[in-house]
């Protein structure tokens, strides 16, 4: 049996004449935390959108879990495990902390509006473990206080922490995040990386990550993957990559 969560080869996703991604290859082992970095516009969002279904890749195939997902919908992607933040953050700003938890669930949930309706046992149990959820998850995050506020009020980098417990109620087998350190200050970017160990170590959790934040991204990786207009440059471990001296040239020397 493969322990590989994630295969991905050849990736290649063109918008008209831009070759946006051009053959990208990747492997997350289970329970590995992998980073994609590279200098901006370099491609690793529009990866991100070509994994998860947001966009069909040009060409490529990527497995996960075990079974190929290139040609499957973003809706069929999430419920197979694989959620992801976005680069901003995509809340339901006039619902309460704890209402875009219960909204993240029934989106997986696969109660019919008969059972709705008629509130049936199955229904209550459902809602109750969706309520337990929310709550563990919320305690988590640190954000278990601010449950009934309304999520748009809350501080940037709270709504960065609900953001991933909105994720982690679904319980995926693979998280990917973009940018979840961007316009945060250090303290909140030291707890942020607590969090993702935390994700690991005790959930199990495979973690894609896209970062600039490089502190972050050396200390937290097992793996890293550096691509450059949209073609791999180099992979390795932190230490490898940094003293590579193409990534240093082409991105670590922009800094
Ligand atoms: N939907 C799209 N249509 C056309 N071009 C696109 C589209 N999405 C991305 N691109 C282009 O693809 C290239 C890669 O963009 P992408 O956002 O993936 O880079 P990135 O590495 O995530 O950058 P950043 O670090 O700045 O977020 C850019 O030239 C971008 O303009």
């Amino acid at each position: 049996m493969t322990t590989n969560i994630l295969e991905v080869s050849d990736l290649t996703m063109r918008f008209g004449g831009l070759l946006a991604v051009n053959g990208v290859g990747l492997t997350i082992k289970k329970g590995q935390i992998v980073s994609m970095i590279g200098p901006n516009g370099a491609g690793k969002t529009t990866v991100f959108n070509c994994l998860t279904g947001f966009y069909q890749p040009t060409a490529g195939k990527v497995v996960f879990s075990g079974e190929e997902i290139q040609n499957l919908s973003g809706y069929k992607i999430a419920r197979k495990g694989m959620i992801r933040t976005f680069q901003h953050v995509r809340l339901f700003k006039d619902m309460t902390v704890l209402e875009n938890l219960l909204v993240a669930q029934h989106q997986h949930l696969n109660n019919s509006l008969l059972a709705g309706l008629f509130k049936t046992r199955s229904y209550r149990k459902a809602e109750q473990e969706a309520l337990d959820k929310a709550v563990y998850w919320l305690e988590k995050v640190r954000l278990l206080d601010d449950a009934n506020r309304e999520a748009g009020t809350l501080a940037y980098g709270q709504q960065r922490r609900l953001e991933i417990a909105r994720c982690m109620v679904t319980r995926p087998s693979l998280l990917m995040l973009d940018e979840p350190a961007a316009g945060l200050n250090p303290s909140e970017t030291d707890e942020l990386k607590q969090l993702i160990n935390n994700l690991r170590d005790e959930h199990g959790i495979s973690v894609l990550l896209i970062e600039h934040d490089m502190k972050l991204v050396m200390d937290i990786s097992d793996h890293i993957v550096v691509i450059n207009q949209g073609t791999p440059l180099a992979s390795g471990t932190p230490e490898q990559v940094r003293n590579n001296p193409a990534v240093i040239k082409a991105y670590l020397g922009e800094e």
